[in-house]
């Protein structure tokens, strides 16, 4: 792994697949992505296009009869190590796993309930996560937790401690289970589409927290949504997915001024511009396809404007480096870029 970009953990040829009665439902299909240091990867793309598996890929939470294979080292933080563990070679349910998924990486869901137990008090499930993790002295488990609670902009911390997670409006749980997954200082944040739910004003403070985080504790960020606002407010790198799939992956700013695959222009064509609100979107037509039996070839051929029968429909497609650090898996954009360096 490299060390001068400071990655901390890289997936290669990572698959995900379940294997059904009716056939091998690939949800993740070869994904390479690294996570660097202090640094937020947006993950973005349609419904389906195996976001959410992704990360429980790297948590080993996939739900059988999901299968993980390829690599996923990550550069543990702790006692002093500096060796890289494959975490697809370890067993998901033992406690190296267990070890990593509160002290190294750590996650919030759209959903808090899926994080908090209803019948448990906030306190709780936060103090027992740091009593696991980093302190077995319950007196300052407390205060780790008050604190905690207060850095993520919670009035009246002590009292909150002692309310159930129902007792707590939208915001108030967001902010709570992050408060959680953070309470153990992990060195990655997944956050799987954290503000859906909420409306626009916490929405707003909730990423500024993450935000806030990222520069103050050096944390790594993996966002994933299905939002190009989101993902250009929050991202430094950005990795658009469609069918398991990485089909660009590049830095946020070439993302947005310099698109290259017709799947992001497509999705970037479907997003409103400041000043343009009331104007008609383009939305793309028909939807992701259903990731079984799929046929050769390029995932978005049956929905790509630019598609030419014969070369985009025979093989499957590689993602290649067209620019430095802009990687796109579409040959129309490898041949066009190709045909304009002969020309210049
Ligand atoms: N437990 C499972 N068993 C079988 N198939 C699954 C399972 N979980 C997800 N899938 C399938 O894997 C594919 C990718 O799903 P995934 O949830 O990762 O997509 P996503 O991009 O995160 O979408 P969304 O934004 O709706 O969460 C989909 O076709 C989905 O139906």
């Amino acid at each position: 792994m490299s060390k001068r970009d400071n990655v901390i953990l890289e997936m290669k040829d990572v698959k995900v697949h379940f294997h059904l009665d009716e056939g091998i439902l690939k949800a993740v299909d070869g994904v390479d992505l690294q996570i660097k240091r202090g640094m937020t990867l947006g993950i973005v793309g349609e419904s389906g296009c195996g976001k959410s598996v992704t990360s429980q890929a790297l948590l080993r939470i996939v739900p059988k009869p999901g299968q993980v294979e390829g690599e996923i080292k990550l550069q543990r933080s702790g006692a002093g190590s500096h060796e890289a563990v494959d975490l697809v070679k370890l067993d998901p349910r033992g406690k190296e796993v267990r070890d990593i998924r509160g002290d190294e990486i750590a996650m919030i869901f759209q959903e808090p309930m899926k994080a908090f137990s209803p019948i448990h008090t906030v306190g709780n499930q936060i103090m027992e996560a740091i009593l696991l993790h980093v302190t077995q002295d319950k007196k300052e488990a407390y205060r780790l937790a008050v604190e905690i609670l207060r850095k993520v902009g919670m009035s009246n911390p002590e009292q909150r401690l002692s309310e159930y997670p129902h007792q707590l409006s939208g915001g108030m749980r967001q902010r709570a289970m992050i408060a959680m997954a953070l309470s153990c200082n992990p060195s990655i944040l997944i956050a799987d589409e954290p503000t859906t739910a909420l409306d626009v004003t916490v929405q707003a403070q909730v990423l500024q927290l993450i935000n806030d985080l990222k520069a103050n504790h050096d944390t790594s960020v993996i966002f994933i949504t299905h939002d190009l606002g989101v993902i250009a407010e929050m991202s430094d790198e950005v990795a658009v997915m469609y069918l398991g799939k990485v089909v660009e992956y590049t830095d946020v700013d070439s993302l947005f001024h310099h698109p290259k695959h017709p799947y992001t222009k497509a999705l970037l064509n479907s997003i409103p511009a400041i000043g343009r609100e009331n104007k008609r979107l383009e939305s793309i037509e028909g939807t992701v396809p259903f990731p079984m039996n799929l046929p050769k070839g390029c995932g978005f051929y049956t929905r790509c404007k630019m598609a030419i029968d014969g070369v985009c429909n025979v093989a499957d497609v590689p993602l290649v480096e067209v620019r430095k650090d802009h990687k796109v898996r579409c040959l129309l954009v490898e041949t066009e870029l190709k045909e304009a360096e002969v020309v210049s």
